[in-house]
């Protein structure tokens, strides 16, 4: 724990890299992956338990905690830390993204975002200062820039239209969050699937003397190759001693390849939304406990595992609480996917450590393939 925000770089493998983030509420071990926690919850666990799967941050969602407890209330009630019970690092996202995905939206322009509630449709509008003192009230100690995400496909010019705006916000941003030294500001680098304008962002941003920059735009449906594509244009534009964190990836593969091109930090909604829906993944791969194939399995889902939701429950036990639609096979999926989400992190973390992400990268893989579930 330091009173400032720091980075260090431990050691890199490839364009792998082993480093380690210190803040006031504790260390992020990198690379990172960080459950979401959208309303103040990581949906169907405990909060204990995401902690004990190995988790150094969560993530939280500026839209959804501005409409429903409200930024106000939350930060009456002493920030999201002590209202969830959470004493780690949180990061927040700062909106942007969820207005155009999730909301009415009613108007964008230079000022910001208009738009309605999918709650109960009230009128709400953000600025890039509004969103940044929602993430003070908050509570939160990595904020994200305003911005506006475009989804792909999209024509050239209104990817760059859009990529302007987002650096302009960042800076009106960078002005309003100031100097906070245990916690900090991320720009968020956007461009689409044009490498000159993610260029562009990224020179952009550098200019702004931030503290870690996220890759935006992406995960918004464009095929793997594609976002692989805008890391190797985009990350060696940004400098190694900052953290790189790419928003909403994603699925074991898409970290292990993200992380081979120079990414540290990620989030996605992935093992604890499909885990609500039945989907397990381990070791060997994913596996859809609805499928009718497990309804007489009495093997769990990965005896060497060391959570219990993977260990001590078959899956003839969790196809049945699926099917019944009951919320503990929810609890043990979510639980279990967390699991090994932070297992696989772990894996990757040692391997850079010790000279060998490639091999592991390999193993990994074929690991999945064998698909001896
Ligand atoms: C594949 O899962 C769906 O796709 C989203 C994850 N993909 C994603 N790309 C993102 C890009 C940005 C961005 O450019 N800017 C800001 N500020 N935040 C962002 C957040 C992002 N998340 C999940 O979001 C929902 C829940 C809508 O479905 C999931």
């Amino acid at each position: 724990m330091t009173e400032t925000f720091q980075f260090t770089l431990k050691a890199t493998d490839g364009g792998a890299r082993l480093g380690e983030v210190s803040m006031p509420r504790g260390a992020i071990r990198t690379p990172a992956f960080m459950p979401v926690g959208t309303v103040g919850t990581v949906k169907a666990m405990y909060l204990d338990q995401v902690r004990e799967t190995g988790a150094d941050i969560i993530l939280g969602n500026t839209y959804h905690l501005m409409l429903r407890p409200g930024a106000e209330r939350v930060g009456r009630l002493g920030g999201l830390h002590k209202l969830i019970r959470w004493e780690h690092p949180i990061l927040t996202d700062s909106g942007g993204f969820q207005v155009m995905s999730l909301s009415g939206l009613r108007k964008l322009d230079e000022q910001g975002v208009t738009f309605k509630s999918h709650v109960d449709g009230s009128l709400h509008h953000m600025s890039p200062e509004r969103s940044i003192e929602i993430q003070g009230l908050l509570g939160s100690d990595i904020q994200m820039q305003l911005d506006e995400c475009v989804a792909l496909p999209a024509e050239p010019k209104e990817i760059e239209r859009a990529m302007e705006l987002s650096l302009r916000w960042a800076e009106r941003c960078r002005v309003a969050f100031g100097e906070q030294g245990g916690k900090a500001m991320f720009g968020i680098v956007q461009g689409g699937d044009q490498p000159d304008l993610r260029i562009r962002s990224a020179e952009g941003l550098k200019q702004l003397d931030l503290k870690g920059y996220a890759i935006g735009g992406l995960a918004v449906g464009e095929p793997q190759d594609v976002m692989l594509k805008m890391l190797e244009e985009t990350l060696p534009v940004l400098p190694t001693t900052k953290p790189r964190y790419l928003m909403g990836v994603g699925t074991p593969d898409d970290i292990l390849k993200s992380v081979a091109r120079g990414i540290d930090m990620f989030d996605c909604v992935m093992p604890t939304r499909s885990g609500r829906h039945g989907l397990a993944f381990t070791r060997r791969g994913r596996i859809n406990i609805r499928n009718a194939r497990h309804a007489e399995d009495m093997r769990p889902l990965d005896e060497e595992s060391r959570c219990p939701a993977a260990r001590d429950y078959s899956r003839a036990y969790l196809h049945h609480l699926v099917r019944s639609d009951e919320a503990l096979g929810g609890m043990l999926l979510s639980w279990n996917n967390l699991s090994y989400y932070q297992d696989l992190m772990k894996g990757i973390r040692l391997a850079i450590a010790e000279g060998r992400f490639a091999e592991f990268y390999a193993e990994t893989q074929a690991m999945w393939a064998r698909g001896d579930l």
